[in-house]
């Protein structure tokens, strides 16, 4: 059976963090915390826009994340407060939860996760809540800070509440949660954020979600570094237009083949039923799909559906607008990078000192950038400028992180070379432009495996 995430007791005296948050908390409040729930954000090293399309995704926790203080009352009301002032208090009665996918305010994220779990319980009464949220991870920046605050949330409700679940069930939980402010993401963020451990990156799979440890390559360390250009998914709609473009390629495709294409949601799924390989597939979309992007007609008519089916069937509430879909670009990219994802995978299951295994590694991530730049569109200038940046110095291999369209990189760098390099990307990147310079301290780290989520009691 899958665990629990963790609840430790813990010496807040000898923890900074927490000893301030303790603070802000009892200046709020006038009480002090009943426990602590944390979850981390995560830096994904291969996979990208593809945990939707049901493919494996190969990300690690970092250091940082969402850390809040609680108390639990009687007064069926969640009163909740942010240590960043630029987030405001919201006080909202647990009868009464709405999410306003128009306007993705910070609660609004903290709420999904409370009622996700109220859900999950059958939709009983939850107690009232006190809480203080700290966070240290980049919002808006590819680490997973949207999802890290859900799965906080997720988890001390479940706590305030008395009840427990493993962590296999609070991710899936948590995953089907973060859509009520409307992106349609897959599950990486939040299956990491509660399957990680400290020390390894994971093969996260999906349909049945599971977890495997990946054992990084020896020599050489993971650096992340920020663009400084922020997106917010949920404010924008980059994000679905993309899912929606696999979902209509997914059908094209199943039509094509004669399958039953009106059930299919996934690419994977048009794999599966084909019982084709992932080079089969590549094959199979430059055969059946062209690079001129299609039009409404043209799916429609392809599909022989109406543009109200169009519409109500595959475009999300903030993709009605869009005319035009490139879905042979969209689904190279997919299979393509799924097979990446496998060969990096495989590649680390080799010996840690297998020959060139850092190269070979370093190449993958390459490609992936490539990938998402050429084919799926989801970097920015900014951002491929600091991969380059990266890469001049001393990475053997970077390439954007997360949803994209700003923020941050993920490189592979020789440990003998990381003084070195971060010194060169500082000077190439970050020192030219006070702005980027200012930002400098939090956007350009050396990072490693860390942990899940976990409660803290006080000791
Ligand atoms: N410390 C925090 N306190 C409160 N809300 C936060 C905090 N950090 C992030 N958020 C919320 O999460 C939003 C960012 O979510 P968004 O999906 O845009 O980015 P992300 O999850 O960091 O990126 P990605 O999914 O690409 O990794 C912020 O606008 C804010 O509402
Ligand atoms: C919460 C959310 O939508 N998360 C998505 C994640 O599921 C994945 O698709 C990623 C790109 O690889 O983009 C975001 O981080």
């Amino acid at each position: 059976m899958a665990a629990h995430p963790p609840k430790t007791k813990i010496l807040i005296s000898e923890n900074k963090r927490l000893q301030n948050l303790k603070e802000a908390f009892e200046k709020k409040y006038g009480e002090a915390p009943l426990f602590y729930a944390q979850a981390p954000g995560r830096v994904n090293l291969i996979g990208e826009h593809i945990d939707y399309c049901g493919y494996a995704v190969l990300p690690m926790a970092i250091e940082q994340s969402i850390l809040a203080a609680v108390t639990v009352n009687d007064s069926k009301k969640i009163h909740l407060a942010n240590t960043d002032p630029k987030y405001k208090d919201f006080t909202v009665s647990s009868e009464d939860i709405e999410i306003d996918k128009d306007n993705p305010q910070w609660y609004y994220y903290f709420l999904c996760g409370v009622k996700g779990i109220q859900e999950h319980l059958g939709k009983v009464p939850l107690s009232g809540m006190k809480c203080v949220v700290d966070g240290t991870i980049p919002a808006s920046s590819g680490l997973s800070s949207s999802s890290a605050l859900v799965c906080c949330a997720a988890l001390l409700t479940m706590e305030a509440n008395h009840k427990s679940l493993n962590k296999v069930a609070l991710a899936e939980i948590s995953a089907k949660c973060e859509r009520y402010i409307g992106t349609e993401g897959g599950g990486m963020d939040q299956s990491i954020s509660f399957l990680a451990e400290e020390g390894t990156a994971k093969l996260i799979e999906f349909h049945p979600l599971r977890a495997s440890d990946v054992r990084l390559p020896e020599g050489a360390l993971f650096v992340i570094s920020n663009c400084c250009v922020e997106m917010n998914k949920a404010a924008s709609s980059h994000f679905n237009i993309r899912v929606v473009e696999c979902r209509i390629a997914t059908k094209m495709l199943a039509k094509a083949r004669g399958l039953e294409w009106g059930r299919l949601l996934k690419l994977s799924q048009v794999q599966t039923e084909l019982e084709a390989s992932l080079e089969e597939m590549l094959r199979l979309v430059a055969e059946v799909l062209h690079p001129e992007p299609y039009s409404r007609e043209e799916v429609c008519k392809a599909l022989g559906i109406t543009t109200e089916q169009l519409c109500t069937d595959l475009l999300s509430p903030n993709t009605q607008h869009v005319t035009q879909f490139k879905l042979y670009q969209r689904a190279r990219h997919v299979y393509g990078e799924a097979a990446r994802v496998l060969r990096f995978k495989s590649v680390c299951d080799e010996a840690p000192s297998a020959p060139n295994g850092v190269q070979r590694l370093g190449d993958l991530m390459k490609q992936s950038h490539a990938s998402c730049r050429d084919l799926y569109e989801c970097s920015c200038p900014e951002l491929d400028q600091l991969v380059e940046t990266c890469l001049q110095s001393g990475a053997v291999g970077s390439r954007l992180t997360g949803a994209g369209w700003g923020g941050c990189a993920v490189s592979m760098v020789p440990t003998d070379k990381v003084e070195s390099f971060l010194k060169s990307v500082r000077e190439l990147y970050y020192t030219p432009d006070p702005r980027r310079a200012e930002l400098e301290n939090h956007s350009l780290f050396v990072t490693k495996p860390g942990g899940g989520a976990a409660i803290f009691l006080e000791d």
